[in-house]
């Protein structure tokens, strides 16, 4: 079995939960995604490091990461399994507001200005959260290689319209939903 097909049964083994439920967006849905119960587990992070890495394969970056909180483990995953290739990479953090105390930044990592950078989540249902992370980083002086999901949950026609590269591991059609 591939890393992809493997990494398939975990999220519908682990992340799939039936009920109603409020989205980020505000839309009710009849079922949710949870990958944080794939992007923190210890058996299946590492498959989904691997999975986005091969999604990603024809894009140029060289950092990643996303809006806090789901994207975070999202572009760990994707570090480690890009550092268990051989390949530098460096992941960073999207602030959901700027900080006010310390060194008050909204980006926390290594400095992104400058660079090539992959935009993730976990999951992407109006696009809207990952959009905000895109203009972060734009802020920042970083340049959007493209965007990368475990799940799409319909964000596609949103980050593409905006010009945007766009990859998913899975699309909700391949999930037992
Ligand atoms: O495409 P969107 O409509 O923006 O929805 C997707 C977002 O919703 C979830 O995060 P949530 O907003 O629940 O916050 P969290 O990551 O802090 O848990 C998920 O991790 C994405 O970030
Ligand atoms: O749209 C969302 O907020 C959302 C949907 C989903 O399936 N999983 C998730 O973590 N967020």
């Amino acid at each position: 079995m591939s890393d992809r097909e493997d990494l398939l049964r975990h999220i519908n083994d682990k992340a799939v939960i039936r009920g109603r439920v409020t989205l980020s967006s505000g839309r009710v849905a009849d079922y949710y995604v949870d990958l944080r119960r794939i992007t923190l587990d210890g058996e299946s992070a590492p498959l989904a490091g691997s999975a986005l890495l091969d999604a990603t394969a024809d894009l140029d970056y060289d950092a990643v990461g996303g809006l806090t909180l789901g994207a975070d483990p999202v572009g760990t995953a994707m570090m480690h399994a890009a550092g268990a290739r051989g390949r530098r990479l460096d992941a960073f953090v999207v602030r959901k507001s700027g900080k006010e105390h310390g060194l008050q930044r909204r980006i926390e990592g290594p400095d992104v200005a400058g660079r090539r950078v992959l935009a993730v989540e976990d999951t992407s249902t109006t696009g809207g959260s990952v959009l905000t992370a895109v203009d972060a980083l734009r802020e920042e002086g970083a340049r959007i290689a493209g965007v990368a999901v475990i799940v799409d949950r319909g964000a596609r026609e949103r980050i593409t319209d905006e010009g945007l590269p766009y990859r998913a591991v899975f699309e909700l059609s391949d999930l037992d939903v």
